[in-house]
């Protein structure tokens, strides 16, 4: 595991390089994507790299989670958001964005076809990541199992009250129920690009580097993956206990590694 620590503005850079030299080594890969506020800085990024002249036309991409639920047009749909933040900003093709279906007549159903679809396009390249307060990836919550996939999650109390802000403060509007990758799913991508900023999510980023691999922090299941980098500022590197030896680290890699 790879870990930078850095400003917001170095760490989308990061994030957008990797990206971008996958997409130009090959045009059609497959990109997983995130929502909430830690990768937004990451699509402003390529956005301006595609008004520049990085093409996603031939790219396809894969979502990580949503809400079970909400109305097609609702603006906090997680498959809306991307669409708005990224999709629409960019030349992917339509329908090049798959996310999970969270008004499926049968959501288990719509869980085992996502998982197909993510297998038969033949798996994520690049999986950007955020992190939830309590170790969430994308919404596997404590107690996820370590080995699962594409299914139905209940939110935590934690999560729901985190997610209010997008619901104009109100956590009886955000939904009680989601479709996510899972744990085994997202393990399957074959590089993991995470990105955490702010003191809120100093302890999530503290377990998922240095603590135990436990389903109590799903993130640290990252731990096992063979190429797992994890892009934080300042306030979410503040209790790493090994942050002078990943800053050395950074300071001296030499600049054709990349990421
Ligand atoms: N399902 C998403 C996660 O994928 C995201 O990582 C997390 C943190 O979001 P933020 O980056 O806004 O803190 O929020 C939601 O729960």
């Amino acid at each position: 595991m790879e870990v930078v620590i850095a400003p917001p503005g170095e760490l989308a850079r990061l994030a957008a390089d990797a990206v971008e030299r996958l997409v130009r080594a090959n045009p059609e890969a497959v990109l997983g994507l995130a929502t909430g506020s830690s990768p937004l800085v990451v699509y402003d990024e390529l956005v301006r790299r595609h008004k520049e002249g990085l093409s996603f036309a031939r790219a396809r991409a894969y979502m990580l989670d949503e809400y079970v639920g909400l109305a097609a047009d609702h603006p906090e749909r997680y498959r809306n958001v991307i669409e708005k933040e990224f999709a629409s900003r960019v030349d992917l093709a339509p329908g090049a964005v798959q996310g999970p279906d969270g008004l499926a007549a049968d959501l288990q159903a719509a869980c085992a076809a996502y998982e197909a679809s993510i297998t038969d396009a033949g798996g994520v390249d690049l999986q950007i990541l955020g992190i939830g307060t309590d170790g969430h990836i994308a919404f596997n919550e404590p107690g996820s199992s370590l080995a699962s996939r594409t299914r139905i999650k209940t939110l935590t109390k934690q999560t729901r009250e985190d997610n209010a802000r997008f619901f104009g403060g109100s956590v009886d509007d955000v939904p009680r129920h989601c479709l996510t990758q899972g744990l085994a799913t997202i393990m399957s991508a074959r590089h993991l690009v995470l990105l955490a900023s702010g003191r809120a999510k100093a302890e999530a980023v503290h377990q998922l580097v240095e603590g135990p691999i436990s389903a109590m922090w799903p993130a640290t299941i990252m731990q096992l993956h063979p190429h797992a980098t994890v892009l934080v500022d300042d306030a979410a590197a503040s209790r790493l206990q090994l942050a002078d030896y990943y800053r050395q680290t950074y300071a001296d890699k030499p600049d054709w590694q990349g990421l």
